[in-house]
């Protein structure tokens, strides 16, 4: 076995200047806790502040044809491009800050090849064979460089004559700004005298980009050095500005002119963890308590909805695995609530994995729920989930726009949380600004038109049927609700319509659209 390389150990600068040995996480709740994240992709959206962490294949693995007439001849040396070794394991300290800072260059390296944050993550973990503290770190860090991306990214393109190969070495490089470089109003989780030392230490650890590391010393170094006059011209660019593709802010200036300054803002807040109270085993007062008991300070923010004041794994949940609890926004919990449930219903969850509304719907009511949705994978978190919380529901795989899996039976009440964009989630998955494309929200918002009228034949008369996204888009949103009214003479009743993302007191919640419709009765 290879000796490991000396490596400084460390902790974050709020444990004392190079005092600790560890890297850890820099903060906590810099990034969701275990199972607290989400997918993505086209095909799939990540629920709404329940538990996600699934992949966001895009077009990683395209390759263009080749030309008709190119024969096939031997590549000269400088047209081959080595391939990068993201799953190297490197030989250092998996408690130094120099590991955590290869990791998390790995995952955004992934992301940047088109996989989600939360499976890019997860690949890391098990390719570099982290321990829990330093996946903590990797996550920690891997979260605050995909909020920091796009000042980052300007800043690099001022200190480097050229984009820096490949890109893992370039996530080096951000992930070590978004470190020395932290948001206005929070403190440097590091020193930065050590976040340099190791961020050189973890490009000399990777054998594709040791040659770089006199770059990443000389870089890192100007920044310290000439921080406030390169912060200053980066600022004038909106994308450093923001955080976020520049098609983007455009489309949130269009979409919301009074607003969009605050919804850009809220998207690089990072998310309370709330928690769904289940009513059939405690109540909110109880469960309040039992978290006093436990040290953790709470308070309620909705009917069953309990923020955290720190967010923490799961695992340190009161009664999670005994499913007192799930974890699920509290503008997600209004779902349930708006259907109406009594007793006795028959209820289709049409898109409903991982199953975080499906468990509030048999929280709320005795009702015969089929739990549909196209994924089988994250199918499987739905027996998990309810499982936990001690509810069963009929769970079947199938394309909510086909009638394949149907009875036809009618049903009395529809959920219909389509796949969209997520781009109201954006604080939970910091990577959805960077994986989507603005095309997207027009292939997103045909699919969805597609299960609401596959679904509206499937209700009963005098039945309703709740449609409902996690995007600020309102092409995916009001306009699909109002189109679709039309299209077939639904009678709209009450709901909430797009809530925009907000943070802080009393009301704490992601950007959801909701619109509630009723079939005329027979
Ligand atoms: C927003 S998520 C649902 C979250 C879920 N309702 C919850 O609260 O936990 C959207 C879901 O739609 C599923 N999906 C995507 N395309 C679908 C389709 N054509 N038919 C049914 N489900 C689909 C995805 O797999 C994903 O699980």
């Amino acid at each position: 076995m290879t000796e490991k390389r000396p490596t400084l150990t460390l902790k974050p600068k709020a444990g004392g200047r190079n005092g600790g040995k560890k890297a850890g996480p820099a903060r906590p709740g810099g990034a969701p806790g275990k199972g607290q994240t989400a997918p993505r992709g086209p095909g799939g959206t990540p629920p709404r502040g329940t538990q996600p962490v699934e992949p966001a294949p895009r077009d990683a693995g395209y390759a263009p044809s080749r030309p008709k007439d190119e024969g096939a001849r031997l590549r000269h040396s400088h047209e081959v491009k080595a391939h990068v070794q993201l799953d190297y394991s490197p030989d250092l300290r998996t408690d130094s800050l120099a590991f955590a800072l290869l990791g998390a260059a790995s995952s955004l390296a992934r992301v940047r090849a088109g996989t989600a944050l939360p499976q890019a993550l997860a690949e890391v973990f098990q390719a570099y064979d982290a321990p829990p503290q330093a996946r903590g770190a990797i996550q920690d860090i891997a979260y605050r460089a995909m909020r920091q991306l796009g000042r980052s990214g300007i800043l690099l393109g001022m200190m480097t004559s050229k984009a820096p190969e490949p890109a893992m070495l370039a996530g080096l490089l951000e992930c070590a700004l978004a470190l020395l470089d932290p948001p206005e109003g929070s403190e440097p989780p590091y020193e930065a005298f050590t976040v340099v030392d190791q961020a050189v230490f973890a490009s000399s650890a990777h054998p594709d980009f040791a040659h770089a590391r006199a770059m990443v010393n000389a870089v890192l170094r100007r920044f310290l050095r000439e921080r406030e006059q390169l912060v200053a011209a980066a600022l004038r660019d909106q994308v450093a500005q923001w955080n976020y593709p520049q098609w983007w802010i455009d489309s949130v200036r269009t979409a919301y002119p009074a607003d969009w300054q605050a919804i850009l803002q809220a998207g690089n807040r990072q998310p309370p963890l709330t928690l769904r109270v289940n009513r059939r085993k405690t109540d909110v007062d109880t469960y309040l308590k039992t978290l006093a008991a436990a040290g953790m300070r709470a308070e309620q923010v909705g009917p069953s909805a309990v923020r955290l004041a720190q967010a923490v794994n799961v695992a340190q949940i009161p009664g999670f695995a005994d499913g007192l609890v799930s974890v699920q926004d509290a503008g997600a919990q209004l779902a349930a609530p708006l259907l109406d449930l009594k007793d006795g219903m028959r209820v289709l969850d049409a898109c409903a994995a991982p199953g975080g509304k499906s468990g509030h719907i048999l929280e709320t009511a005795d009702v015969d729920l089929t739990a549909l949705d196209a994924d089988a994978r994250r199918l499987m978190r739905v027996d998990q989930n309810l499982q936990r919380l001690g509810l069963s529901a009929t769970v079947k795989a199938g394309a909510a726009e086909a009638t394949d899996w149907w009875d036809g039976r009618q049903y009395d009440r529809i959920l219909a949380d389509v796949p969209c964009t997520a781009s109201g989630i954006v604080r939970r998955h910091p990577d959805i600004r960077w994986l989507r494309r603005k095309s997207d929200t027009h292939q997103l918002a045909t699919l969805s038109s597609k299960i609401l009228d596959n679904l509206w034949q499937m209700l009963r008369p005098d039945g309703k049927l709740l449609f409902v996204t996690c995007s600020l888009w309102p092409q995916e949103s009001e306009a699909q609700a109002a189109a679709f009214a039309a299209r077939h003479g639904a009678v709209r009743l009450d709901a909430p319509g797009q809530l925009l993302p907000r943070s802080g007191a009393g009301q704490d919640h992601d950007g959801l659209f909701y619109a509630l419709f009723q079939k005329a009765g027979a």
